[in-house]
């Protein structure tokens, strides 16, 4: 078994806990309330400006063209096609993509980033795969399961955001960083596989946290004093 399917059997629990949350539900039954779908494109908008941010640390921790054409064109890809299914929440909400940009991170969206964010700059280019992988493995399997499940035609409210996520894009990425993280794997110490899977846990972990702070519309404890540093 490689590395990364270890990793994955290691993480079922957290998959199936992703499943079946009540907002990933609410995408496959069409009908999530529309305070959680804008808490959530408000909060994803600044994560994938931190993902994208993430993506250039990696870079300059590169030493294969290889790797640095791949997270060239993951940047690419976040910015211009991962507004698709943004755009099919706001269209479900009925507001402008514009007014959901910039806002402050609420805190579990903010831990998610920042623990990104000690991987890319505190770790080797191994942990740093090893934290991103959670994000589109999740939604690739959450698209699959709702493809499955729901059978979604495109009267559905939540078509392009299913069809997106399930697509073979998607899985492309999964197996590219999967293949690249079994080769870090392979050189790796028994410590720094160690931070590997810590590092993968917790994203999963911090997947399934970001769906309830969506559903739960989470907030900081007496507001925050209007400066943005995401
Ligand atoms: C919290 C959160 N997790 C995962 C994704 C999906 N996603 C974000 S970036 C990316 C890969 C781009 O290279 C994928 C699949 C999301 N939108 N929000």
């Amino acid at each position: 078994m490689t590395f990364t399917q270890q990793l994955r059997e290691t993480n079922q629990d957290l998959f199936e806990m992703i499943f079946h949350h009540p907002f990933v539900e609410g995408i496959g039954r069409g009908d999530i309330a529309k305070e959680a779908v804008m808490h959530y494109v408000k909060a994803d908008f600044e994560y994938l400006n931190a993902f994208m941010k993430i993506y250039a640390i990696a870079m300059s921790k590169s030493d294969t063209r290889s790797d640095i054409a791949f997270f060239h064109e993951q940047v690419g890809f976040t910015l211009h096609s991962e507004t698709g299914p943004h755009m099919n929440l706001c269209d479900y909400i009925g507001v402008s993509y514009k007014e959901l940009q910039g806002h402050p991170l609420p805190p579990t969206a903010d831990h998610y980033v920042k623990h990104m964010m000690y991987h890319a700059y505190t770790g080797s280019l191994g942990e740093i795969y090893a934290a991103l992988l959670p994000c589109p493995w999740t939604y690739l399997e959450i698209g699959k399961v709702l493809m499955e499940k729901y059978k979604p035609q495109a009267n559905h409210p939540f078509y392009r955001w299913i069809t997106f996520y399930a697509d073979s894009g998607i899985e492309a990425l999964t197996e590219t960083l999967c293949k690249r993280l079994d080769a870090c794997a392979e050189e790796a110490s028994e410590a720094e596989k160690n931070r590997m899977r810590d590092a993968f846990r917790k994203s999963c972990q911090l997947e399934l946290c970001f769906w309830e702070m969506s559903l739960t519309c989470e907030t900081w404890p007496a507001g925050n004093i209007g400066v943005t540093a995401p």
